[in-house]
């Protein structure tokens, strides 16, 4: 899109083009936002990670639409001075980086609290001391358990919205034991958005946080051996996907009964893109950016992308295709999980008048094929070996 094109906002006002300070602009969502603002708006980001492979398509050649729109610095904001300077240059900030899976935050706890809270510290500062806007990335980790998985499993009670939907201004943050390290996560979390909030409460600073409810599409994470190390364990999506690329069985964590909620990364960027653009209606509010109807169990999950898998490259599925194994095995010692998770979306919809879109379905059909088309000739070829003669 030209730069300088009439954009309003919710009131109708004019949208003046921004200058955005992305941190992680590398990651999974960073690269789909930078996607969006480059295709359909004027502003400008200046693109922080350690990484860039995600948005090599957004930076070359130069000669791209948008090439004096996006600038990439590579920097790991645990240890540069420039991050300062970077954030005073730019009307907005907005912080995507993280530790933030589940296998990191049980093996590498010290990095996931540094990752997630002290090496957040300095950004918050140099926005609230220079006065500008932060968006912050939270996580729907921060509700932790339920209060209906404290319930007696028979309990009528269970089925009652109260007590698992869950609320940015209502529902508690329910975590489990220290020695259950998934908390770290949520718990350094948890810290930063109250800092942010206490920044707003006596500095005057303007921030939106936004708590994601498992987003997913292309680009998350890494399939094993091709993009990323054979050991690395991704978030489910790529762990299914990769297990459906090599035709090997999808491993089902405790039986796979969680229940999670999914939205499509596409639906969930169009809401980021509304908080940008409407800081009179986003500042000061914490939102929940999920899909309540797309709730299935992990066990769900893998079946429905078997199914989707199979149509996508028209072969059939394995006659066995999943296998449960126990979160020890997996995960390690001290895993945990979180029950049940329906976002409450009262307060997006009445702010921003947004909803999502995509049936999970859908979204599973076009990110299967995405992982098709991207990794299953690498996938081939990394698996036919040169049979060995004796
Ligand atoms: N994807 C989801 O559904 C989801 C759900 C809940 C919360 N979140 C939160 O959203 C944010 C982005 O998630 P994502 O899924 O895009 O993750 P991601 O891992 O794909 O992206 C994070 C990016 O941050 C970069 N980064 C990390 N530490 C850095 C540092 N010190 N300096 C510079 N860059 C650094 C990484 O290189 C990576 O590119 C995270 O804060 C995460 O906790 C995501
Ligand atoms: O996306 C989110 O909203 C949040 O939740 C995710 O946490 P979680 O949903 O537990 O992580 P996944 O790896 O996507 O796992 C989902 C479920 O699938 C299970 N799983 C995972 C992988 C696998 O191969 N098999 C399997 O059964 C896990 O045990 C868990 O119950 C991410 O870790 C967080 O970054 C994020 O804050």
């Amino acid at each position: 899109m030209a730069s300088g094109v009439a954009r309003v906002d919710l009131d109708g006002r004019p949208i003046k083009p921004l200058t955005i300070c992305m941190i992680g602009a590398g990651g999974f969502i960073g690269s789909h936002l930078c996607e969006k603002l480059m295709a359909e708006t004027p502003h400008r980001v200046l693109a922080l990670d350690v990484y860039s492979d995600k948005i090599k398509h957004l930076l070359e050649p130069g000669t791209l639409p948008w090439a004096d729109r996006i600038q990439f610095h590579r920097l790991n904001i645990k240890h540069d001075s420039r991050l300062e300077g970077l954030i005073k240059m730019s009307d907005l900030t907005i912080n995507l980086a993280a530790i933030c899976t589940p296998a990191d935050y049980n093996t590498r706890p010290l990095d996931t609290i540094y990752s997630n809270f002290i090496d957040a510290l300095p950004v918050v500062k140099y926005c609230s001391e220079n006065g500008k806007r932060l968006i912050h990335f939270s996580t729907c980790e921060v509700y932790g358990k339920t209060i209906g998985s404290f319930l007696p499993k028979e309990s009528p009670l269970r089925q009652d919205p109260a007590y698992y939907m869950l609320s940015e201004d209502s529902s508690p943050c329910i975590f489990g034991p220290i020695e259950k390290q998934r908390w770290s996560y949520a718990c350094a979390k948890q810290l930063i958005e109250r800092l942010i909030y206490g920044e707003g409460a006596e500095n005057g600073l303007e921030f939106t946080i936004v708590r994601p409810f498992n987003w997913i599409g292309p680009r998350m994470d890494f399939i094993p051996g091709i993009d990323g190390p054979s050991e690395g364990v991704p978030r489910v999506l790529a762990c299914f996907s990769n297990a459906l690329l090599r035709r090997q069985q999808l491993k089902l964590v405790d039986g796979g009964q969680s229940q999670r909620t999914f939205i499509f990364i596409k639906d969930a960027i169009e809401a980021v893109l509304l908080m940008i653009e409407n800081p009179a209606r986003a500042n000061g509010h914490i939102f929940n950016v999920g899909n309540p109807n797309n709730e299935v169990t992990v066990r769900q999950l893998a079946e429905m992308m078997t199914q989707v898998y199979s149509k996508v490259n028209g072969e059939p599925p394995l006659e066995v295709p999943t296998v449960d194994v126990s979160s020890k095995e997996f995960y390690g010692e001290g895993y945990d999980d979180s029950d049940k998770r329906i976002p409450d979306m009262t307060i997006i919809n009445r702010q921003l008048g947004w909803n999502p879109k995509t049936s999970l379905w859908d979204l599973l059909e076009s990110t299967l094929t995405y992982q098709h088309r991207t990794y299953a000739e690498a996938i081939k070829k990394a698996t036919s070996k040169p049979i060995a003669t004796s």
